[in-house]
């Protein structure tokens, strides 16, 4: 059972001289350094792991535990943003729909089997629930809010700031006859409601009492200006269809055994990544919540990253969703169409190509941590794993009966053929480092990947190609990667071709079949990571000191990289440390399931984009090779050739 999770909300509500300080929180900080909104006079910050995710398979918006909807972004997942609080204050859009005394006590959960909020809230007067949503089973961009009296009477504020283009834009707020009209040049957002309305500063705000059973219901819209007003939809009524849609969904999920229930909301959250009008799936729902707080390794999410999207697939595959894959294959068969030399390694949900990375200066970031980008730079990247990932899923996909699709093969050969007069270059790699190219090992085992499942769908499902020539090339590739990414004094695989670094992309070699975990060369591997990069249980993706990746140095452990360790002890039979590293991640998922990016085990909070698919596809990944029910490396280029 998905049970209600309890925050105690002491370190909302005490502070003096206009600095927020708390003699000891829940969370283990003892000051909280930034200013992020005003609650009762006094400021309030929420962490990563504060904020709840609401989704339509379209668009997004986080909502923190006190009922701030601080990042809003309609219609699109990579739309400008018409809440920005998240990565500045209330000036740069919120709504927040809270009582108006101090809140005593949270509870929040997810409906079963579903992405529909309740959050309960509890002052000295009385209870209320929130039950905040967007719903997938239509075509609009809305938001819906509604409000419950539980226990007692409580007087309840929702104030909605509405700031398009990122907090960047102050729109005309005009009155409705049930509510407001946000306008300013190409969108417009209307807000419904039973409620009497005032409009203070450009911002909708109504008070209202409840008691149990009384209700109020929002309906928030996106529409461009031209079109006509959206039709007010029965808020009750809606709430029952998105409910029945997400359970039937989840209902569908094949996944059996210990630890379901995780499994199940980590797959929602992945489903809830993918954008359901072209199959496209993003790496995560925001852009610039920082891998360092108050450093400058924040960078955009909002897109398909093929490495991303194939890891996502895999997930969902496993857990008996094969329509997404049908979508998904369509997506880049449409965003790959051309010339394979224009093979990009992620797009837009739509397949845009130019993803211009820009800072948005008005931003100060998340806990000041700037710059705040959109746009991401690693579009123009070579990176050489990706052609090894395209194969791979592909392949799998045939692996699980998706029908047959000739233009799906026909991208998998420009991919080849890509692959063959571009394998022997230095890349970007895995990690995107903004730094000089290099041979990096993962790159060229993904290399050998690509050729291996190549040649696996010529004999295995008949697809025409040239299964020798692979064959010659994928080992051509392994000789390479033993001969020159393994270094003989350290005893075990390394970063790049000649380097004495280790890196955690390593953890996938066995992963994927390159060698088996027991392998005394892998061993040695695992053994170098242990040593070096495994910080308080977790695994770093390699050492920023390095200054490999041209950034400053300093992040927090890579929650994939760290089910990719736990992967690593299951395969070498070490069952006991899998399974108890796998119950030490599960227990960093915040009260309502998701997890960010990184963790930073030292001030033991959430770091990096959120909610993000990465993470997710670990913990599903990682849940399915401990139960035994076949795990990646026995799906993953075990077959005989
Ligand atoms: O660390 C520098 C790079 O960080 C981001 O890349 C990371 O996120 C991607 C999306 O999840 C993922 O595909 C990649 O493996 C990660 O390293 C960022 O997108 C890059 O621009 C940045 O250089």
């Amino acid at each position: 059972m998905l049970c209600w999770s309890e925050i105690s909300t002491r370190q909302f509500f005490h502070g003096h001289d206009g600095r927020f300080t708390v003699a000891e929180d829940d969370f283990g900080r003892a000051e909280l350094p930034f200013t992020k909104k005003i609650l009762e006079g006094l400021p309030v910050v929420s962490k990563i792991e504060d904020y709840a995710l609401l989704g339509d398979c379209r668009g997004a918006a986080l909502v923190d535990k006190t009922g701030s909807l601080d990042w809003l972004c309609l219609p699109r997942f990579d739309s400008a943003a018409c809440c920005s609080a998240l990565l500045g204050d209330e000036r740069h859009g919120f709504w927040r729909i809270s009582p108006t005394q101090p809140i005593r006590k949270v509870q929040r959960r997810y409906r079963p089997g579903t992405l529909i909020l309740e959050t309960e809230i509890t002052t000295d007067s009385g209870t209320i629930r929130l039950t905040d949503f967007m719903a997938p089973q239509t075509r609009e961009s809305d938001i819906f809010r509604l409000v419950e009296g539980i226990e007692g009477e409580v007087e309840v504020e929702s104030r909605l700031a509405l700031r398009f283009d990122y907090g960047s834009i102050l729109p005309w707020v005009q009155h409705t006859d049930r509510g407001i009209r946000a306008i300013a040049g190409p969108e417009c957002v209307y807000c419904t409601c039973d409620l009497r309305v005032n409009v203070e500063d450009q911002t909708m705000v109504s008070k209202f009492h409840l008691g149990p059973h009384q209700q109020a219901a929002f309906q928030l819209t996106w529409t461009r200006t031209q079109d006509p007003p959206p039709l007010e939809k029965n808020v009750l009524q809606t709430l029952e269809d998105a409910t029945a849609w997400w359970q039937e969904w989840s209902g569908r999920c094949t996944f059996k055994g210990r630890w379901r229930e995780e499994v199940q909301q980590s797959l929602i959250t992945l489903k809830a990544l993918t954008y359901a009008p072209t199959g496209g799936i993003v790496a995560a729902a925001t852009t610039s919540l920082p891998e360092h707080i108050g450093g400058v390794r924040n960078w955009d999410y909002r897109y398909c990253w093929i490495r991303d999207s194939t890891f996502t697939l895999y997930s969902l595959l496993i857990g008996g969703y094969t329509e997404e894959a049908k979508a998904w294959r369509e997506w880049l068969v449409n965003a790959a169409a051309g010339n394979p030399s224009q093979l990009q390694i992620m797009y837009g949900v739509a397949g845009e190509r130019r993803l211009t990375e820009v800072e948005l200066e008005w931003l100060p970031g998340y806990e000041n941590s700037s710059p705040v980008r959109t746009g991401n730079a690693a579009y123009r990247q070579h990176q050489l794993d990706v052609p090894g990932e395209i194969m791979e899923t592909l392949h799998l996909a045939r692996r699980y009966g998706l029908d047959p699709d000739e233009d799906a093969w026909r991208v998998q050969s420009a991919v080849m053929e890509f692959l063959e007069t571009q394998w022997e270059k230095p890349d970007e790699g895995i990690w995107e480092i903004r730094g000089d190219q290099r041979h990096f090992t993962h790159s060229k085992v993904m290399a050998w990947v690509a050729a291996d499942r190549a040649v696996k769908d010529v004999e295995h499902f008949g697809m025409p190609g040239d299964a020798a020539r692979w064959k010659k090339l994928r080992d051509r590739i392994h000789a390479e990667v033993c001969a020159k990414g393994f270094n003989e004094k350290l005893g075990g695989f390394v970063q790049s071709y000649g380097a004495e670094e280790t890196d955690a992309s390593l953890l996938m070699l066995p992963l994927v079949g390159f060698v088996e975990a027991d392998d005394p060369k892998m061993i040695g591997t695992l053994r170098l990571i242990e040593e070096r990069l495994v910080k308080d249980g977790l695994v770093v993706r390699y050492l920023t000191e390095s200054n490999v990746d041209g950034l400053p140095e300093g992040e927090g452990a890579f929650l994939l990289c760290s089910f990719w360790l736990a992967d690593n002890y299951a395969l070498a039979g070490r069952e006991r440390e899998a399974t108890e590293l796998f119950e030490m991640l599960l227990g960093l998922r915040n009260d309502v399931g998701l997890m960010s990016e990184e963790y930073d085990p030292f001030h033991k909070r959430m770091l990096g984009n959120f909610p993000q698919a990465f993470s997710h596809v670990g913990l599903v990944n990682t849940a399915r090779n401990l139960v035994g029910e076949g795990g990646p490396a026995e799906e993953r280029g075990h077959e005989e050739d």
